[in-house]
């Protein structure tokens, strides 16, 4: 299948198949490396990033394809997303302009903007996603959105299947401390993955942490983290934000910490960067069963992956 943007969990049709498409990759990286020739990936930073930022760069060298990079927040003129507003404000140009005149350097834009937590339905529309869209004449590249984080989610997915000997394993997404208001992007993301897969997937968080109803659907959510945690073969930590209080950090159970104690045998998952000692304890990111940098390691074949769809289809 080819792909025209990439956007979401959902743009992916069959996810196994994907899975193997990446693990071929991954065994032969420079394979590819005519594919991009000549073509420009523009990778726009609204927010911090290492990982991202470092591994879709690697992807499209190994393409063969020229990376160019800007942090959009600060270094660029402040960009204006609303329709018809009078510009007289600390916004300099509109992103019909911007989006416009990147596409004539770029053959493919790739966007992390991360969203308020303060205006829910503002966020929910994806709107710097949409207008890039809308406003660019070349294939666009989620590198986390307001609400999805599609390059982790097929990261993770590519993890769990590498590092799995059975056929149906057990899966925890389990909601960790935080000091800050965080996200949704993530979870939801492995949460599409986890449901798209042959796997037995679970939910824990506390009571006011429950995530969007649409994303978790059926999936059984746990309020008891030690309940949740029975049997697991995988689990994964991640803070979030309340979502039914939108964007507040309700309470910071810090007993929801994840220790050696609580996951026993599991092989322990996060996206990165993680809080050392507030998330997940010393113990388990130092054990063999933490798999936090072939997580970071798998990041460049499923952006290879989506790069070589896109460039297959232009
Ligand atoms: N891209 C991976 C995670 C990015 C972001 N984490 C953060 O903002 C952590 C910041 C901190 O720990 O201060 C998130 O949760 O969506
Ligand atoms: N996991 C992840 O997206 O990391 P960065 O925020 O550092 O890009």
């Amino acid at each position: 299948m080819s792909l025209k943007n990439y956007t979401s969990i959902n743009d992916i049709d069959h996810i196994e198949t994907w899975i193997q498409e990446a693990l071929m990759i991954k065994s032969n990286p420079l394979k590819n490396n005519e594919l991009g020739k000549n073509k420009t990936l523009g990778l726009l930073f609204f927010n911090s990033s290492l990982r991202t930022r470092l591994s879709t760069q690697k992807a499209a060298l190994n393409l063969g394809m020229n990376p160019i990079v800007m942090n959009v927040s600060g270094d660029a003129w402040g960009i204006e997303f609303e329709d018809g507003t009078v510009m007289n404000g600390s916004t300099a140009e509109h992103i019909k302009e911007a989006a416009a005149v990147v596409s004539q350097y770029c053959d493919v834009i790739a966007v992390r903007a991360f969203p308020s937590l303060t205006d829910k339905i503002k966020d929910e529309s994806e709107h710097i996603l949409k207008s890039f869209i809308k406003y660019a004449s070349v294939p666009l590249v989620n590198m986390e959105s307001s609400t999805s984080h599609p390059l982790q989610g097929l990261t993770d997915a590519i993890t769990i299947k590498e590092n799995t000997t059975k056929k149906r394993p057990k899966v925890v997404l389990s909601w960790a401390p935080h000091v800050k208001a965080l996200p949704h992007a993530v979870a939801n993301s492995f949460t599409n993955a986890m449901q798209k897969m042959d796997v037995e997937f679970v939910i824990a968080n506390p009571k006011g942490y429950n995530l969007n109803p649409e994303i978790v659907k059926d999936t059984l959510v746990y309020h008891d983290q030690k309940e949740a945690f029975k049997n697991a073969d995988f689990v994964y930590a991640k803070n979030w934000s309340s979502y039914e209080d939108y964007g507040k950090v309700v309470k910071t159970d810090l007993d929801w910490m994840i220790t050696k104690d609580k996951i026993g045998a599991a092989k322990f998952m996060h996206c990165l960067p993680v809080r050392r000692n507030v998330v997940v304890e010393d113990a388990v990111l130092d054990s063999e069963n933490a798999l936090v940098t072939e997580q970071a390691n798998n990041r460049t074949f499923a952006a290879q992956l989506v790069l070589k769809k896109i460039l297959e289809n232009v």
